[in-house]
């Protein structure tokens, strides 16, 4: 059985939870108030992948802290309106690095989806393997409704889940799909009726992942992921350079600031 060795407790916006006769991780997002991904939250997250490496995780389930209300709120507005340049190249590369880390984990990984997970707050179920969603929740990848361009990682990862055709009308439809209609087209694997049912399904489909040789497992996961992480491995500075240009656009930055007045109207304030 896998030995603990990481210091789990040093992060501040995840809460892991080591179950040490299965070996399988749960960890739970806290970055209040909708963990929404901010460069600091990215840079742990990555950290906390490389650590559940080391200790041979057998599998990882991520969910939210914020039960039935989101699982995470995609990229920081707040954060990415006006950022400097400096701030931009660098979120850029740790959305980057940590969604490509987390499409090719050696162990197992699971979503449960117990809350909205509307643009860039789909990136972590998609990179997962397997996805359970709550009911009365919205996933999907809105962008080009805020006039932005998925970087071709990310239209990749969404064919690999619900196919060409779907995932070309999804895209250009910026729909926001319900849990029932996620899961008829594939973009969630299951729903579950409650956070604790999720949670064992979840674990069923880990344990699962056991009955196979582990770095068989990873050779197969790495040869039916190829090109997803050929999209990811393609080019890489010049995509970067692309993204923070277009983060930097004045319409992609009115865009922010039009939503940031929507958001603060809404808790009117
Ligand atoms: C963003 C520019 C990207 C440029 C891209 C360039 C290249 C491409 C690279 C990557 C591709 C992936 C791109 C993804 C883009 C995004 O992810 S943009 C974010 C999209 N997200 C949303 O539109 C969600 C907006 N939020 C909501 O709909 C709701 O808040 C909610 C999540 C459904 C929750 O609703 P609820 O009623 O419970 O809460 P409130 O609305 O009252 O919000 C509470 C609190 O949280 C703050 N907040 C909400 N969302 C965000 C956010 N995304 N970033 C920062 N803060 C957010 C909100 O302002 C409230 O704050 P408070 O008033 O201070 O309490």
């Amino acid at each position: 059985m896998p030995y603990v060795c990481a210091d789990y407790s040093k992060y501040k916006f995840v809460n892991v939870c080591w179950n040490s006769e299965n070996g399988i991780a749960t960890v739970t997002l806290k970055r209040p108030p909708v963990n929404s991904l901010t460069a600091e939250f990215l840079r742990e997250l990555s950290s906390l992948l490389l650590d559940l490496e080391k200790d041979e995780t057998q599998g990882l389930i991520f969910t939210s802290e914020f039960d039935e209300k989101v699982f995470s709120a995609g990229l920081d507005f707040k954060e990415l309106y006006r950022p400097s340049i400096d701030h931009a190249k660098e979120f850029m590369s740790l959305l980057h690095s940590f969604s490509f880390r987390l499409s090719c984990t050696a162990y197992p990984t699971v979503a449960v989806i117990n809350g909205h997970a509307p643009a860039g707050g789909c990136i972590i179920p998609l990179c997962c393997e397997y996805r359970i969603g709550l009911n009365n929740f919205n996933i999907g990848l809105n962008e080009l409704k805020f006039g932005i361009l998925l970087p071709d990682w990310l239209s990749s990862l969404m064919i690999h889940t619900i196919g060409s055709r779907n995932a070309e009308q999804a895209i250009l439809s910026g729909t926001l799909f319900s849990s029932e209609h996620a899961l008829r087209i594939g973009l969630v694997d299951e729903i579950a009726p409650t956070k604790e049912v999720a949670l064992e399904k979840a674990t069923a489909f880990l344990n699962k992942a056991k009955i196979v040789n582990r770095s068989l497992r990873l050779d197969a996961k790495l040869h039916l992921r190829r090109p997803i992480l050929q999209e990811f491995q393609k080019d890489i500075e010049n995509e970067l350079a692309k993204n923070v240009s277009l983060l930097m656009s004045d319409k992609v930055q009115q865009s922010l600031d039009a939503h940031i007045k929507i958001l603060k109207e809404k808790r009117g304030n």
